[in-house]
């Protein structure tokens, strides 16, 4: 079990402590609590012996609903910024073909459009997280419901530091996702239809939580893929 601890002004020579209290009494905000949570903050164990890894910036990608292009801009910054991307559908689709107990579940609950019992998800989802030696993540399509963000809260996943929302209208979406040509068992009108429903019934909730919280991005998932990439790049642009 990991989890936070060291104080950036312990880890700080006195004279660079003098220097963050300077910026803050000029910039008017806590330098230092600005630099531990992004970048400096190592993740220490409960016995107290600093780990070797620090905790990642974590971004979770959300979308309108199937085809709003989240993977599409995902494999993107992957690109510039070096993140590793999570996809939570390809984590599940990969279930299914290994020998897991839950793949036929999980085939099933794909076909139908509906969400996969968060337990399952939130289990690949750390693992993944925890196997990964990038310090920058992107989580795709996840959470997908109250349920998913709860559970994950609850084990303790790696909470993100900003969630990226893309925005697309429903015609734009049904287009793009019949005509993705992955031979993905969930590409088709019926399923699509349901996949829109739920979204509705379910993610908005999980959208207004993270827009509360102020680490939503919503971005215009319309135009080309360019287009749609010129509005990603400043939310990222101080990570290079
Ligand atoms: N801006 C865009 N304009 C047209 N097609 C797009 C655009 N962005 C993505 N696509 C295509 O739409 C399909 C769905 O995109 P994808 O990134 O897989 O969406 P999501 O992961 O949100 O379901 C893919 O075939 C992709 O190539
Ligand atoms: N958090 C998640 C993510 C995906 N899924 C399942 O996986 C399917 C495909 O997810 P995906 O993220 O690959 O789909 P796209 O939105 O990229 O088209 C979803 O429709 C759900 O059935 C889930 O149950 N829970
Ligand atoms: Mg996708």
């Amino acid at each position: 079990m990991w989890r936070r601890g060291v104080s950036l002004s312990s880890m700080l020579s006195s004279s660079k402590s003098r220097l963050l209290n300077q910026m803050q009494v000029a910039c008017g905000f806590n330098a230092c609590q600005v630099f531990s949570t992004h970048v400096l903050n190592p993740i220490v164990a409960e016995d107290g012996v600093s780990g070797a890894r620090r905790k990642p910036f974590v971004t979770f990608v959300l979308g309108s609903g199937p085809g709003s292009g989240k993977g599409t801009q995902c494999t993107r910054i992957v690109n510039t910024f070096g993140f590793t991307h999570l996809s939570v559908g390809d984590l599940l689709r990969k279930e299914i073909y290994s020998d897991s107990e839950n793949g036929s579940m999980i085939l099933d609950t794909i076909k139908e459009g509906k969400i996969v019992p968060s337990e399952v998800t939130v289990k690949l989802i750390k693992k993944a997280i925890e196997a990964s030696e990038n310090n920058r993540i992107l989580v795709d399509g996840f959470p997908r419901s109250e349920e998913n963000r709860i559970a994950y809260e609850r084990v303790g996943g790696v909470e993100p530091d900003i969630v990226l929302f893309f925005d697309c209208p429903k015609e734009e979406m049904v287009k793009r996702v019949l005509n993705r040509n992955q031979g993905r068992i969930d590409d088709n009108i019926d399923t699509v239809k349901e996949r829109l429903s739920v979204f509705e019934e379910l993610n908005l909730p999980v959208i207004k939580y993270y827009s509360e919280k102020g680490i939503l991005h919503k971005i215009d998932g319309t135009g080309t893929e360019d287009e749609i990439y010129e509005r990603v790049l400043p939310i990222f642009a101080a990570l290079r």
